[in-house]
């Protein structure tokens, strides 16, 4: 079986010269809290444009809800999110045009992969472009099909999904999500529902994608993804960040307190 093996796989450095100091994302003093329980500790972090940053950390330290706070999905009690020219209040309802807006810029892929089933995989992929974006259905389609084959599947765009793997499934919902055009990419777990083998399919692609440029905010258990693909690791707790770094330097001196740190998290799950 193929593997992610930081010595096969190493990415090339990929080019962030020009963009490294610009911001894509900000947010600023993220609190979500439900009741008592403050799930989100006023949170701060930036993502520079290309870089593809991995959030570890033990179940309930509120990985999720923070990637749900960035598209408003579930909006934090407050705090700021920047996505580039775009600033959401969080503790204010958005506006539709707002929602749009973060709509088109920030691209989500759930643990589950949310195809309709009775569209085929083709029109799964093309109906938020007309919906969001307005494209004719003639010029989505067209787009479908480049990203469809883009995630290995040009074959598929006829079938429906219930006739594809859970790996196949995923890597839809991944073009879907890239057919907007975003500017940033949220995953949320994508591998967790798959077996080694499909889930490796998904790594791969979003490998590709973390080459080509995307930027990307990864909450992932896959240490080999962690490692070979992210630029920067963080690691959640208790709604903080507790540690985060480049990922050579999280992943790899296991002396470090950082490291220890990172491990543990990771046991905990
Ligand atoms: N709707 C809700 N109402 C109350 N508490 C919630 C709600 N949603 C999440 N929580 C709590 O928020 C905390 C963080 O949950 P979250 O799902 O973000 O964690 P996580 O780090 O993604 O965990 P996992 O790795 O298990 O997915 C948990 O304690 C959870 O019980």
């Amino acid at each position: 079986m193929m593997n992610l093996n930081p010595d096969t796989l190493k990415l090339p450095q990929r080019e962030l010269a020009g963009q490294a100091d610009k911001p894509i994302l900000r947010l600023e003093a993220i609190r979500k809290v439900y009741g008592k329980h403050v799930v989100l500790d006023d949170l701060n972090l930036t993502l520079r444009s290309g870089e593809v940053v991995a959030i570890i950390g033990p179940s309930g330290s509120g990985k999720s809800t923070l990637l749900r706070c960035i598209n408003m999905l579930g909006p934090a009690t407050s705090g700021r999110v920047v996505v580039g020219d775009l600033a959401i209040d969080e503790s204010i309802p958005p506006t539709a045009q707002q929602l749009t807006s973060l709509r088109r810029s920030v691209g989500m892929v759930f643990q589950s992969f949310n195809l309709f089933p009775h569209m085929s995989v083709l029109r799964n992929v093309s109906l938020p472009q007309e919906r969001v974006l307005g494209r004719s259905r003639k010029d989505a389609d067209k787009r479908s099909r480049e990203l469809l084959a883009r995630v290995g599947l040009a074959e598929k765009a006829d079938q429906y999904p219930a006739r594809c793997s859970g790996g196949q499934q995923q890597r839809i919902a991944i073009a879907r999500a890239l057919a907007l055009d975003p500017q940033i990419m949220l995953f949320d777990e994508p591998t967790s529902a798959l077996d080694p083998e499909l889930g490796l399919e998904v790594l791969l692609v979003m490998q590709e994608l973390a080459r080509s440029g995307m930027t990307m905010l990864v909450v992932t258990h896959e240490m080999n993804f962690a490692e070979t693909v992210s630029d920067r690791v963080i690691i959640m707790a208790d709604g903080k960040i507790i540690e985060e770094g480049p990922s050579k330097e999280v992943m790899r001196d296991p002396q470090t307190d950082r490291a220890k740190r990172f491990l543990k998290a990771v046991k905990d799950r």
